[in-house]
């Protein structure tokens, strides 16, 4: 079993033309599905700490993986008795199933057992599943004291993050070969608990990844408040956002937080932010290194000049809250220059309209559409660049459903934009100090607190 973290995330199409491939320079699929169900076995032995073990196994590979893991289980004295739903539908799967020699229980009358390993379904759903599945599923879920996935829970759809079903919740998921876009896309990846990666040795690649510890910029002996990265502020309507923003800019590293607004001498928070009434000439001076722009602006026509001023300075912009509701994702794509949308889902959709598409995908096409990195934020924050590469997070601390955290995150990425690092990776850094800030704050933080403890993290 290996982190997540910075792994690539396969489609169930990737997936598939992945292990065709690897079959092209010579694997076998029996050989793949040998190291999947190996490895599966090794990670249950672990988890399952010698208490009994019940393997439900399915018509397909997944029930294949299933079968190599209960053999493998039981050469190793491991008590493990095996369910089966269908007969097996290809020759690698009946290969698999003639590995275990112990009896296969009746679907129907299966008992639960301490550790339900479900085998039943993996990237090949393509419907959903009959509830008689379902219920045998959730009942022996219900009674288990561990519950452990192989590849997927069975009911959720692979690449969208869907529920085909009333899928119970898990405690590990053990993906083989890769891991897959619905262990990170919500309202699946709350079902998947904690998702394990099984190598099954096959060269895997492409645009979307698992989110990673970031390359943070620090300062050294030459460093001065300049070079550790200026950024600008435009505040508006609601100044608290505004301070919020400039407050994460600060902690998050930037060497320089201009706040600029008509209300000189209204400081509400740290003194070390530099307070300066805003004039359109205040965001040309070239060693600004990001613009926030969008937590409290409002939407009335000083926001609308604010905004344009923004977007004819040159400077990399970091756009947010009111900002999103203001601009046309038109106008973005003829915009030339450095650009991070930070949209939550309401102000997606207001931009970029509903659709049946994933989100994965959704933050892809409208990163291509605005010539921008698009932070599409919530529970499963996705980031994708203009060139379709995708970053996929780990859940964060629910907590951050509070008003302000968002303001946070404009001047934490704004910071790193700031300091030097590239959209994508600022982006993607600023995500993650986010995160980990929250995760630091524990329960019922406020945004201010989440904007403070944002030092620690960079400590
Ligand atoms: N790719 C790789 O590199 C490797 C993949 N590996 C493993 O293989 C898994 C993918 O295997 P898979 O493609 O056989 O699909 P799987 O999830 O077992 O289910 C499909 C079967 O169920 C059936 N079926 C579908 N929906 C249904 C429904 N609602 N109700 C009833 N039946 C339904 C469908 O038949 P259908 O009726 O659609 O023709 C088919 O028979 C993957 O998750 C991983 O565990 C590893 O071994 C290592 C290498
Ligand atoms: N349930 C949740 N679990 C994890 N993160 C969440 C959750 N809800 C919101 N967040 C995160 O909190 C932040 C909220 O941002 P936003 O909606 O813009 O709030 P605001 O406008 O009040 O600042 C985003 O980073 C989002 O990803
Ligand atoms: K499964």
């Amino acid at each position: 079993m290996i982190p997540s973290a910075g792994r690539p995330v396969l489609t169930a199409q990737a997936m598939r033309a992945a292990e065709a491939a690897a079959m092209a320079a010579g694997t076998t699929e029996i050989a793949l599905m040998r190291r999947a169900g190996e490895g599966i076995a090794q990670a249950i032995l672990r988890l399952a700490a010698g208490r009994p073990v019940l393997v439900l196994c399915g018509p397909g590979h997944n029930g294949g993986d299933g079968f190599v893991a209960a053999a493998a289980l039981r050469r190793q004295r491991q008590p493990v008795r095996v369910a089966a739903f269908g007969e097996p539908r290809s020759e690698t799967a009946r290969w698999a199933r003639s590995l275990w020699d112990g009896p296969v229980v009746s679907w129907d009358d299966v008992a639960p057992a301490p550790v339900l390993v479900d085998a039943i379904f993996g990237t090949g759903l393509s419907r959903a599943p009959d509830e008689r599945i379902m219920t045998v599923l959730r009942r022996c879920a219900d009674a288990a004291i561990l519950r452990i996935a192989v590849d997927l829970p069975s009911g959720i759809e692979s690449d969208a993050g869907r529920l085909l079903a009333d899928v119970p919740a898990f405690d590990v998921t053990l993906a083989t070969g890769a891991i897959k876009p619905s262990h990170l896309v919500q309202p699946a990846a709350r079902c998947v608990g904690q998702v394990r990666l099984i190598d099954i040795g096959i060269p895997i690649g492409g645009g979307a990844r698992v989110a990673s510890l970031p390359r943070l910029p620090h300062p050294d002996a030459s460093s001065h408040k300049y070079s550790r990265g200026m950024v600008a502020i435009v505040a508006g309507a609601m100044g608290g956002a505004a301070e919020l923003a400039a407050t994460a800019a600060l902690r998050a590293g930037a060497g320089y937080v201009l706040h600029l607004d008509d209300r000189t001498g209204v400081a509400l928070g740290p003194n070390a932010i530099v307070r300066r009434s805003y004039t359109p000439e205040s965001l040309t001076d070239n060693r600004i290194g990001a613009i926030v722009i969008g937590p409290g602006l409002g939407r009335d026509d000083t926001a609308r000049a604010r905004l344009g001023a923004a977007l004819g300075s040159g400077r990399p912009l970091v756009i947010d809250g009111d900002a999103l509701r203001l601009i046309e994702a038109m106008a973005l794509a003829d915009h030339i220059g450095v650009k991070i949308l930070t949209p939550h889902g309401g102000e997606f959709a207001h931009m970029f309209g509903d659709s049946d598409a994933s989100k994965p995908e959704r933050a892809r096409k409208a990163a291509a559409a605005t010539r921008s990195v698009v932070v599409f934020k919530g529970a499963d924050t996705v980031i994708a660049a203009p060139d379709g590469r995708t970053i996929f997070f780990p859940p964060a601390s629910p907590w951050l459903s509070t008003a302000g955290t968002g303001d946070v995150l404009a001047g934490t990425i704004g910071a790193m934009l700031a300091a030097g690092l590239d959209p994508l990776e600022a982006a993607e850094a600023g995500v993650w100090l986010h995160g980990e800030a929250a995760r630091r704050c524990g329960a019922a933080f406020i945004a201010d607190d989440l904007a403070d403890a944002l030092s620690a993290v960079r400590g």
